[in-house]
């Protein structure tokens, strides 16, 4: 018995368990930072107009904070979605564990491309605690964070169904703060602390696959020919553990956002 293309697409999705990621290939970094704060203005006010709330999980790195300076001026423009950022909850996928003021900070960063200008609730702005506040150790912050998340979720379980989570991703495909064959690639915990992390500043606090997997999106957003071997690896069903990118899905979709430098490996591309 030969099955219909929609009976085939169920299977697939049944056998693979997650829908299968999708790919947009924009020209450059600045095309593609545009895009994709055109498509989160989108996504967040089509949620609010279900539930009149909307949740995303903000990234650090460069094409993650280039996306919310895009946001801001979208802001300013006469645009066919609005979002009330006065009801989007705000989150972040990881942190740098340093002083509130230290320019380090995912948040700081978040505030001063976006946040601070568009009159979001401070109550729904849940930034990752900083070293120099309640918390002295990164496990305590990661706890206390834990915390905020099972109350978001209520009933829900741990983790809130975030409609948005963004990710950069580096060279060598970590997410958020899970770098290949660190502890934190087999943690099952929603969020704990990071030492020793490759990338500067070591000490971090991050979300872990399984907070990640939460999300109603994943959306990763990748720019530069650096990362071209490390976006095919992961596209191509890499082991999470060495390439930790290949181990993220959302409920919903999951979404490769690339420039074509970083999208110059995958096949027929090059
Ligand atoms: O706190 C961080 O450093 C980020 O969360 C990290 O995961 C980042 O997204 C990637 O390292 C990509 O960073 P770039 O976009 O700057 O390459």
């Amino acid at each position: 018995m030969s099955l219909s293309p929609g009976d085939e697409a169920a299977r697939r999705l049944a056998a693979s368990e997650h829908p299968a990621p999708d790919v947009v290939i924009e020209p450059d970094a600045d095309r593609l930072a545009r895009s994709v704060a055109e498509a989160l203005v989108a996504r967040l006010a089509a949620a609010q107009t279900l539930r009149a709330t909307a949740s995303v999980v903000l990234t650090g790195g460069s094409i993650g904070i280039a996306v919310l300076e895009h946001v801001a001026a979208l802001a300013a423009e006469p645009v066919r979605e609005t979002v009330d950022w006065g009801s989007v909850d705000v989150w972040w996928g990881d942190e740098r564990f340093v002083p509130a003021a230290d320019d380090e900070r995912n948040e700081k960063a978040a505030r001063r491309a976006l946040l601070d200008g568009v009159g979001v609730d401070p109550a729904r702005v849940h930034a990752m605690p900083p070293s120099d506040g309640s918390f002295a150790e990164p496990e305590d912050a990661a706890a206390w964070y834990a915390g905020e998340l099972a109350a978001a979720a209520g009933d829900d379980g741990a983790v809130p169904r975030f409609d948005v989570l963004l990710l950069g991703m580096g060279p060598e495909g970590h997410v958020a703060s899970i770098f290949p064959d660190s502890p934190a690639v087999s943690d099952e915990r929603p969020v704990f602390a990071v030492r020793d992390c490759p990338k500067p500043p070591p000490t971090r606090v991050s979300l872990g696959f399984g907070a990640i997997a939460a999300a109603d999106e994943v959306w990763l957003v990748v720019e530069g020919e650096g990362k071209a071997e490390a976006v095919a690896r992961a596209l191509s069903g890499e082991n999470p553990r060495d390439l930790p990118a290949a181990g993220v899905h959302g409920i919903r979709a999951t979404r490769w956002l690339l420039d074509v430098a970083a999208a110059s490996r995958l096949p027929g591309r090059s």
